[in-house]
């Protein structure tokens, strides 16, 4: 095998997966989805715990598909919950992988991506970098407005997967991406929805604390009953910090985060899994709908997107809620990998600068 130090080690930890690919400049050669379970992850107390068992996954896949470290130029991770910023590739340094560590804006899985390709990289004295990061923050001054003057709005999303198929969609439109209209909806672990204009994420929902609720995130919940819950002595403000981030969702009422289970369940007579599934939807369509009036109905697309977006049941139900906005495309899955491996590939050739993060 040949060691020229062309390729590129993409990483993205999610919250229920970790996957990984190896690009050949711009050539994938494999991608492997490890998927974890509840159980694999319940021992681990925060995110930053289960840095070894996941790096290791990592390492363990790459000697299972022959790829000697030596032969990586790059690596590239999904950027976490760092301070707002722009989208793009940024260099992962010192800075950065200490408020991932801190994790002042939260806990989430993605605080892993940086770390891990930094300390790899590191070893092998080549370079880090991580791509449109969950943080990336384009909304409208009018959508940070809360409504309460000690609270503001905030942008954390799947950004690396809906720019990516944001900007595949409006080519298939003849458009550029910063001409197209689109409502772009990531179903994963967490939901995002977003309004896509002049080629920026002009609103979304806090993917982890607003809109629909998702697999393991509860999503906006009525205020006085939460402030009830939270001054009810029965949760400590860990734990209550804890089910509202991962252990909300699908996981509150069913102990899953994998709609598949909670598809099966409601396919075997669960009226409760077959009325929390229509809810998803629902609340989906909903916001949805909300995004539509920020684009004030000027809308080319509406694109779903995510693992989610693989269930026929809930895309359908989502569908038929929402097709009188605009003409709905299906992007199941997610094109974080490949997004990741041409943002570092677009450094290494010297066609982009890398931003600094500061
Ligand atoms: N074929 C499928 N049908 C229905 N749901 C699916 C399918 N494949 C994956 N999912 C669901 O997608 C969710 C994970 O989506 P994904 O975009 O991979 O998220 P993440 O990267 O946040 O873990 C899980 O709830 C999983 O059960
Ligand atoms: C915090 C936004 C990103 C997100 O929710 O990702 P997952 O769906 O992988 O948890």
């Amino acid at each position: 095998m040949s060691l020229t130090k062309s390729r590129i080690l993409a990483i993205n930890p999610g919250a229920t997966s970790t996957k990984i690919a190896v690009y050949e400049a711009d050539t994938v050669l494999f991608t492997k989805t490890v998927e974890h379970s509840v159980k694999d992850l319940e021992s681990f107390d925060k995110i930053f715990d289960q840095y070894q068992y996941r790096l290791d996954l990592v390492l363990q896949v790459l000697k299972e598909k022959n790829i000697e470290l030596e032969s990586l130029a790059a690596i590239v991770g999904r950027g976490g919950l760092l301070k707002p910023l722009a989208g793009g590739t940024y260099r992962v340094n010192e800075k950065m992988v200490n408020d991932l560590k801190m994790a002042e804006r939260g806990e989430h899985a993605s605080n892993l991506g940086a770390v891990m390709a930094s300390n790899l990289a590191n070893q092998l004295n080549i370079s880090a970098f991580i791509v449109d990061p969950v943080s990336v923050d384009e909304m409208e001054p009018v959508a940070r407005v809360s409504g309460l003057a000690d609270i503001q709005r905030v942008s954390l999303s799947h950004a690396l997967n809906m720019k990516a198929v944001a900007r595949k969609v409006a080519k298939s439109m003849g458009k550029k991406y910063e001409e197209a209209k689109l409502i772009v909806v990531h179903l994963g672990t967490g939901v995002s929805v977003t309004p896509h204009k002049n080629g920026k994420m002009i609103d979304v929902n806090n993917a982890k604390a607003e809109g629909p609720f998702s697999p393991d995130r509860c999503g906006g919940l009525p205020a006085d009953q939460l402030v009830k819950l939270c001054f009810s002595g029965k949760y400590t403000y860990d734990e209550l910090k804890e089910i509202l981030g991962s252990k909300g969702g699908f996981y509150s009422y069913f102990g899953t985060k994998d709609a598949r289970e909670v598809e099966g369940m409601a396919e075997a007579g669960n009226k409760e899994a077959e009325i929390v599934l229509d809810a998803l939807a629902y609340q989906v369509a909903k916001e949805i709908g909300a995004m539509a009036t920020v684009l004030m109905g000027e809308v080319d697309r509406i694109v779903l997107t995510g693992g989610i977006a693989h269930s026929k049941r809930i895309v359908d139900d989502i569908v038929k809620r929402v097709k009188f906005i605009a003409p709905v495309e299906i992007i199941p899955g997610e094109e974080e990998l490949e997004s990741l491996a041409l943002g570092a590939l677009r450094i290494i050739n010297g066609d982009e600068e890398a931003a600094i993060y500061s």
